[in-house]
């Protein structure tokens, strides 16, 4: 389905009374929604969103949910019990559901008033992936309900970031490598963000590290590693922080010149040296999550190379019941 007319009969069905943005999955979709959710809190005078973990959703709705509610829901596999129990609770409160998938045959397709099936594996095709699709979606949302006047340049982000990406994911190969050559036998991670970012850092640490490698990560935000987690920084300890350009770099550079006297094993993946400046400062900073997936994942791709352990394998997911 196409995003735009998506946004415009969205408008036309809710006579432009969209209140509130809720986005609701679990994993690896969730942390594929950060960035809508920030660009609608950073962005949007009108708009109210959340970012749910599915489950919690279903057990706490919030309370302002119904009929100006918007639900944006993805499930990759599309069946993901909590996610589409997710779509029922917004259903029944009177919501719109928006449900995001890469199957055709996907439960939550049933729940959903609008869908989107992805595309999916081509890393350097970000446009069609869920993350740009829902990127793309929300702010055409907020310029529908309030005009956002950063709309033409954030176009002209997309039209490059494909490029952008292709470029960054060639320069990253070699670090990769080097790195997961470096840490193959390391069993903890710290990863920094701030901003659009953190959704990353939350992703890479969960999804990368402890799922597909069953290593112990933590994510941290760039602002926060000062107010309580700097305290375990020690010659030993690796730190993966993730750079971003925009609004919250300050924040990313503080924490780079801390480690940078206090830490000894540092790796830094920056926005800004692998090119994203090319796109204008005034959105710069919401392209930064598309640019870190497909960079980060050259970098859990080389872990697992030397680590032998592949990215596939679980113990328990699919296995047990849980
Ligand atoms: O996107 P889906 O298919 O709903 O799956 C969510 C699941 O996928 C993962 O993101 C990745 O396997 C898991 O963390 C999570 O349980």
């Amino acid at each position: 389905m196409d995003v735009q007319k998506t946004v415009s009969q969205l408008f036309a069905d809710m006579d432009g009374a969209i209140g509130e943005i809720y986005f609701v999955a679990c994993g690896g979709s969730l942390v594929d929604m950060y960035v809508s959710d920030y660009v609608v809190k950073s962005e949007s005078k009108t708009l109210v969103s959340g970012l749910y973990t599915a489950n919690e959703f279903v057990h706490v709705p919030p309370a302002k949910l119904g009929c100006h509610s918007v639900v944006v829901l993805c499930s990759h596999s599309g069946s993901t019990a909590e996610t589409v129990e997710a779509a029922r609770v917004a259903h029944r409160a009177g919501a719109r559901t928006i449900g995001l998938t890469y199957n055709r045959k996907a439960d939550l397709l049933e729940e959903s008033d609008y869908s989107f099936i992805y595309e999916w594996g081509d890393e350097k095709r970000v446009h069609g992936n869920p993350m740009a699709l829902m990127l793309d979606l929300t702010v055409l949302i907020i310029d529908q309900a309030e005009g956002w006047p950063q709309l033409p340049a954030f176009r002209r982000g997309m039209d490059i970031i494909d490029d952008v990406v292709g470029k960054a994911e060639d320069a990253v190969v070699p670090r990769a490598k080097a790195f997961a050559e470096r840490y193959r036998d390391e069993n903890m991670f710290y990863v920094l963000a701030s901003g659009a970012s953190y959704g990353h850092a939350y992703g890479f640490a969960i999804c990368s590290l402890m799922e597909m490698q069953w290593l112990d990560a933590a994510p941290i935000h760039s602002g926060e590693f000062f107010h309580g987690p700097f305290e375990v920084t020690d010659r030993d300890t690796p730190f993966i922080l993730v750079m971003g350009l925009g609004r919250t770099r300050e924040l990313d550079e503080r924490a780079l010149r801390f480690l940078n006297e206090y830490a000894h094993k540092v790796e830094v993946v920056d926005a800004k040296e692998l090119g994203l400046d090319v796109i204008d400062d005034s959105v710069s900073e919401f392209f930064n999550p598309i640019l870190f997936y497909s960079v980060l994942s050259k970098y859990r791709q080389a872990l697992s190379t030397a680590r032998n352990h592949g990215l596939d394998v679980r113990r328990y997911m699919g296995k047990v019941e849980y």
